[in-house]
């Protein structure tokens, strides 16, 4: 089987979406310095007036291995536009990054903002990665990797509709694998726990704006006082960095033979484990039942621990105001 590597010492063309910020940011800078110069990056945003933080951090490369394009994944016209500007040289990988979160009771979410998240997160992969498969077959050679989420393989209480559309790629590209394998085409899910980036604070002000129509107090009770709570210590005490994913990321497109998934925190396996434990779910929705409405206390002392066995015990808690 050939190595998933471009044409010998040619730099392989990489384009990355959602580089504004968070995880795409940090991936396109950190191929683009790389230091073997493997790699021409098309780093993509839908509006390009958020720039200065990447061109900022891509410093020297900018304009050498680092290119800047629009690109909002929701139109399709942005996306042909960016395409074509690339003919000439043909895409070797494609990292499907741009996403958006959702979270809160089902009831009080309304259909634009769930149908918005599928345009974004499932939508936007599945008509770049259409548009990119013939080229990528007639070369036989390409990698497509595709930022999923430990929720794109356990749901978690009140991110349905974010688990759901994460829970689409997996299956989505579970299929493709397979056909593409055949024309030596990578197919590779990044699946990170919790990431300190701006994700978790656009969601906080979401919440914050929220006034939850349709939702009744126990279900908010549960969501504002015990849900949101427990989330913030989840990613204080589990939170990956940008920079770790992109790192995870770097590593799954240097390697020759990558695999079809990749989990990018090891203390968050024990929870997507437990589906392949116990088949039946019972097991899961138990676990997660358990850690969020019996054992608060007990949850809080074991994350912890969990912070303190994975070396965190120090970082500065910032308490809230
Ligand atoms: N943070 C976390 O805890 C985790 C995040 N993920 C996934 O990682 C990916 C990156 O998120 P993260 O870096 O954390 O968060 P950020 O919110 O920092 O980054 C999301 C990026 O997606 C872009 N984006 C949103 N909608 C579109 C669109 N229509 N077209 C193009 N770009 C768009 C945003 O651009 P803009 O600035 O214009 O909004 C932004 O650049 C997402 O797919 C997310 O689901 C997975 C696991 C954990
Ligand atoms: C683990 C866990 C919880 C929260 C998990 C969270 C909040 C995960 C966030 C993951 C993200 C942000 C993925 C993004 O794609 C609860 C329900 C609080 C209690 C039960 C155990």
């Amino acid at each position: 089987m050939a190595r998933a590597e471009g044409p010998e010492g040619h730099p392989r063309t990489v384009l990355i979406t959602g580089c504004s910020s968070g995880i795409g940011l940090h991936l396109a800078v950190k191929l683009a310095q790389d230091p073997q110069q493997r790699y021409h990056v098309i780093a993509t945003m839908r509006d390009l007036g958020k720039k200065e933080k990447l061109e900022a951090a891509a410093g020297e490369a900018l304009g050498q291995t680092l290119t800047v394009a629009q690109l909002d994944v929701c139109s399709e016209d942005s996306m042909s536009a960016c395409l074509s500007s690339i003919e000439e040289r043909s895409l070797d990988v494609l990292v499907n990054n741009a996403g958006l979160g959702i979270v809160g009771p089902l009831e009080s979410l309304n259909m634009a903002d769930i149908r918005k998240v599928f345009e974004t997160n499932f939508f936007g992969a599945v008509q770049l990665i259409k548009a990119v498969l013939p080229s990528m077959k007639q070369r036989r050679r390409g990698h497509i990797v595709v930022v999923s989420s430990v929720m794109g393989l356990q749901g978690v209480v009140f991110n349905d509709i974010y688990s759901a559309s994460k829970f689409a790629l997996e299956g989505f590209c579970e299929s493709l694998a397979v056909q593409l394998l055949r024309f030596n085409i990578f197919v590779s899910l990044v699946e990170p726990g919790p990431v300190n980036t701006d994700f978790e604070a656009k969601l906080v002000a979401q919440v914050s704006k929220a006034d939850f129509p349709g939702t009744d107090p126990d279900t908010l009770s549960y969501f504002l006082d015990v849900y949101l709570p427990a989330s913030k210590d989840i990613f204080q005490t589990l939170g990956q960095s940008p920079e770790d994913i992109a790192q995870a990321i770097a590593q799954v497109i240097g390697s020759a033979q990558p695999s079809l998934r990749y989990q990018t925190n090891a203390l968050y396996t024990p929870l997507t484990a437990l589906k392949y434990a116990d088949p039946s779910g019972d097991l899961s929705v138990h676990t997660f039942y358990r850690l969020l409405f019996r054992c608060q206390p007990l949850f809080r002392f074991s994350l912890c621990c969990l912070r303190c066995l994975s070396g965190n015990c120090l970082r500065p808690r910032v308490t809230p105001m």
